[in-house]
This record gives structure tokens, sequence and C-alpha cells, in this order.
């Protein structure tokens, strides 16, 4: 099987209910999943890592990463960091938020221009998630 590293950031619980349900999809299509929460950072090494990357990453706050992703993005913000540090890294990201607020996805918008900057390389466009549209479908079934 084709392994890839599935990494969330979670505040509520949603980007890790999405994460698990991306690792049974993906096993169905052949691919097995790494998965672990972003904070746990025995588990994983992004510096030495050849498999695709995934990151599901919500946003709480006033645009905010949500807590268990502090630690990391403290960490890739250092500015000591050499501009190629994640040239070897292909990922895809999915940020989750809600466009009645004024910085809409702006976890994962945070990450991904980080990640960019530090030279990896999307293998899929990055996905905004709004739950604004969630609850306006959810109005129109309860309406019909
Ligand atoms: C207190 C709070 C603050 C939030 N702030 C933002 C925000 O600034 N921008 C945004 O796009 N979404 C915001 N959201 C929406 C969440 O990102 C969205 O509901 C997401 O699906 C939650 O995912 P999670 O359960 O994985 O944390 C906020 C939600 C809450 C409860």
């Amino acid at each position: 099987m084709r392994r890839f590293l599935l990494l969330y950031a979670t505040q509520k619980g949603q980007a890790k209910a999405i994460a698990e349900e991306i690792c049974e999809k993906a096993f169905a299509h052949g691919f097995s999943a790494d998965l672990h929460c972003i904070s746990e950072s025995d588990k994983y090494d992004l510096k030495t890592e050849t498999a695709p990357l995934v990151v599901v990453v919500s946003t709480t706050g006033t645009g905010d990463p949500p807590d268990t992703a502090r630690k990391f993005v403290k960490e890739i913000q250092d500015k000591a960091l050499p501009i190629d540090f994640f040239a070897h890294l292909r990922y895809g990201l999915l940020g989750l938020g809600d466009s009645e607020y004024t910085y809409f996805c702006n976890g994962g918008k945070i990450i991904d221009k980080r990640l960019q900057e530090l030279g990896a390389q999307h293998f899929y466009d990055t996905g905004h998630a709004d739950d604004c549209i969630v609850s306006h479908l959810c109005l129109i079934v309860v309406q019909i």
C-alpha cells in the first residue's frame, strides 16, 4: 500500500473527524495513512518525511490556528529556517472555517503560506471548507 502522512489540527473535533474519513476513503483506494494530531510531534518528522503530506486544519478565535497547532506554527515560523527547509515535501491542505468570520480559514492559510515559503509544494490545490454553506444547505433542506 502507498503510504502518506495525514495531520489534523482541531479545536472542536471537526478536523479530526474529516481526517479520519480521509483515512478510511484513502484505505479503500489502496493508500495507508499515518494519522496524527499535529501536536504529536514525536510521532512524525516533516524534516525527513518522503511520503506525501495531507493537513486538515480548522480556525478558532479571531483567525487563529487551533490550540493543538500552536507549537507547530511557532516552530515553522522560526525566521532562522532556510527557505528550502521543506523543499522535499509535497502536500495538500484542507482549511476548515466559517465565512461569517472576518478571517476565513485563516488557521489553514497561515500554515499553507509558511509551508510554501519554506519550499513545500502542493500536489493538490488547497481547499477551504465553509461551515456557513453547510448551515445554509441545512436551512434550505429544513424548509423543503
Ligand atoms: C470560537 C470560534 C471561533 C472561530 N473563528 C473562526 C475564524 O476566525 N475564521 C473562520 O474561518 N472560522 C472560524 N470558526 C469556525 C471553525 O473554524 C469551524 O467551525 C470549523 O469547522 C471547526 O473545526 P474544528 O471542530 O476542527 O475546530 C470559529 C469557530 C468557533 C467556535
